[in-house]
């Protein structure tokens, strides 16, 4: 026996959050409207019957207004489930009923849940459930999707509804030509419903007071970017104990395995990948997997409570001008603290083309790991006041070069006349549901890490043979000969051999850069051991500036500095926008232009600093 069922309401009514508790599947959930934009089918058996679950996008009815709209229409319309699961959002149920009343008309089975029952609580309201039914015609359950607990009532009820199904006893007015007189004929008829079935006790909802402010067009921006540095100091916080593991395990592995090999007679290349190659990229890809877990639960966090609906609202007309939206404003701030966070967040936008610019947007955001070794080289060659103006600069440039990028592949990716303001609400506050949360965090970034694990490894060897030289001397690596070829073509861009290696180790990761400086400039160590092995904080950066600051100009360094910042961003992102974008031609095109815009970048700059430095 089978059965098969679908999930119907409005945004943000909670729709994913009970299909993945009855499926086990990971749908995207979070407080703020649009979430959902495709169809997703999943399962679960209960008392030795399988039942087929879809989960619709969010809609606000059923007339088809929008792509999410014309999916969950055409698939309720079909008749492909058998019963409809309509929920609404008891704290705001005059307004999440208006979707029961388009569906009333399709005259179809269906029960009625009213999730959201502990928000409509703490709100002070109380809803007769009983009454609502006997009205409706079909089955009332008050639910809390975030409770377990509740699951086994649910799926009872299905499992009866779908044997003896119910369908809606009261009808809702034949819509007219007038589609004004129909909503209003719709809204009555919700008024009519609920009219003695709900009772709104005495209280104040406090939280609107904060609304109000958050809303504020100057203040609610400067709020929220504060609020934005705050979770980036915390997911700092977060990320350090886990990043901090994956630093151990290099020094905890070299010694032994280098000695148990070579006592083996084992030959050096080898000693050294399992050593030192093998280990430094399980550290690495620790500290990167740590990183995407730090970001993800914090802006998970922001998420759930309803506070990146409010930034949404804030920066819609400045996102707009790129092309984009309100919903944007997450993945980009994701950016600031890791590109492959803010390449997997787009996955809110409404459409491919938007995703796509989005992802290639972020990109031009220099993630924490740019931000870490900018004032360390800005450091080797100017003072701190010099060193600010610096930041300040790639700042500005930050701006220019999002507006670069939607002008060469907006027009492609979000043509005009597919642009629309957003239409978001502001949800009520929830309090987060850290179970959630943490689970969602931790899965993006197990699977940052298997993904991690192979590319890693592989770029890992193909640049340790590059920079293998049996002394140790990197002037005798493969490496060193390629660089040194093709320094006059670099030069012209401001970059030596060194400087170069370096900028093209960070498409590989922003971590490598110092590491490789380190090595280039120091020389003694191969490579690999360097930009591997020491991660940056253990580099001598005083002893590295002495060097670096005798080979390179300080236009030289401005230059590089700016072409490390703007390039593209590190090898997983690029695996990570080809994997949520599917297209393998957008990420290479969008990829080569970064990088010339890069070594554009990188000359101009190189060439205008040289006039006054
Ligand atoms: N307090 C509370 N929060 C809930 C409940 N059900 C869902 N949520 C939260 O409400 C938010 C929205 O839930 P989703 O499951 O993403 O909603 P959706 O209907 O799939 O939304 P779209 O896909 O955007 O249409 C999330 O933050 C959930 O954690 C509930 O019963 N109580
Ligand atoms: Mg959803």
């Amino acid at each position: 026996m089978t059965g098969s069922i679908a999930l119907l309401g409005q945004p943000n009514s909670g729709k994913s959050t009970i299909y993945n508790n009855l499926t086990g599947a990971r749908q995207h959930v979070g407080n703020w409207a649009g979430k959902t934009v495709e169809k997703n089918e999943g399962s679960f058996t209960y008392n030795g019957v399988k039942y087929t679950v879809t989960d619709l996008p969010g809609s606000y009815g059923l007339s088809g207004n929008s792509d999410e709209e014309i999916i969950t229409t055409d698939f309720i319309k079909s008749g492909k489930s058998e019963l409809t699961v309509v929920l609404v959002d008891a704290s705001q149920l005059e307004r999440s009923m208006f979707m029961l009343a388009e569906f009333a008309r399709l005259d179809k089975p269906a029960m009625l849940v009213l999730n959201m029952m502990d928000v409509a609580k703490d709100m002070g309201k109380d809803i007769d459930t009983d009454a609502l039914a006997k009205k409706l015609g079909i089955p009332v359950l008050p639910f809390n999707a975030t409770d377990t607990k509740d699951y086994d009532k649910l799926k009872k009820l299905i499992a009866e509804e779908l044997k003896k199904p119910h369908k809606l006893s009261v009808k809702a007015p034949e819509g007219k030509a007038d589609v004004k007189a129909d909503s209003k004929a719709k809204f009555d008829w919700v008024s009519e419903i609920l009219e003695n079935v709900t009772r709104t006790r005495e209280s104040v909802y406090k939280m609107s007071k904060f609304d109000r402010v958050m809303t504020r067009p100057i203040l609610g921006k400067v709020i929220c970017i504060a609020v934005v540095l705050l979770a980036f100091m915390v997911s700092m916080i977060v990320m350090l104990p886990f990043a901090g593991v994956g630093q151990m395990i290099p020094t905890l592995l070299h010694e032994p395995v280098d000695k148990l090999l070579t006592g083996w007679n084992v030959h050096p290349w080898i000693v050294n990948i399992f050593s030192m190659m093998i280990p430094n990229t399980l550290s690495f890809t620790i500290s990167m997997a740590s990183f995407v877990l730090g970001v993800n639960i914090v802006f998970g966090f922001l998420e759930e409570t309803g506070f990146i609906a409010r930034a949404a609202y804030q920066f819609d007309g400045l996102l707009s001008k790129l092309g984009l939206q309100g919903k944007a404003i997450c993945p980009m701030l994701m950016g600031f603290g890791c590109t492959i966070g803010g390449a997997c967040g787009t996955r809110v936008m409404d459409n491919w083309g938007q995703r796509m610019l989005a992802m290639s947007i972020v990109w031009a955001i220099p993630c924490a790991s740019i931000w870490s070794i900018i004032p360390v080289v800005s450091g080797m060659f100017f003072t701190w006041w010099q060193t600010m103006l610096v930041c300040v600069g790639i700042l500005a440039y930050v701006v220019v070069s999002m507006i670069i990028v939607s002008k060469v592949f907006g027009r492609k990716l979000a043509p005009m006349e597919t642009r629309s303001g957003m239409i978001m609400e502001l949800p009520p506050y929830h309090k987060a549901h850290w179970k959630h949360i943490l689970k969602e965090a931790f899965f993006k970034a197990w699977d940052i890490f298997k993904r991690a694990l192979g590319t890693v490894t592989l770029v890992s060897l193909i640049f340790y043979v590059l920079s293998f030289s049996r002394d140790g001397n990197v002037n005798n690596s493969l490496l060193y000969r390629v660089g040194t070829t093709i320094e006059p073509v670099t030069k012209f861009f401001g970059m030596g051999w060194q400087t170069f290696v370096a900028f093209l180790s960070g498409a590989f990761a922003k971590e490598a850069v110092l590491g490789t400086l380190n090595a280039v400039f120091m020389g003694g160590n191969s490579v690999m051991e360097a930009a591997f092995f020491s991660q940056g904080t253990s580099t001598d950066t005083a002893l590295l500036g002495t060097a670096m600051s005798q080979a390179v100009s300080a236009a030289e360094a401005l230059a590089f500095m700016f072409a490390t910042t703007f390039s593209v961003p590190c090898l997983m992102a690029l695996s990570t926008t080809y994997k949520e974008s599917h297209s393998l031609k957008w990420t290479v095109k969008v990829a080569l232009f970064y990088i010339c815009n890069a070594l554009v970048l990188s000359c101009i700059v190189y060439h205008v600093a040289e006039l006054f430095m």
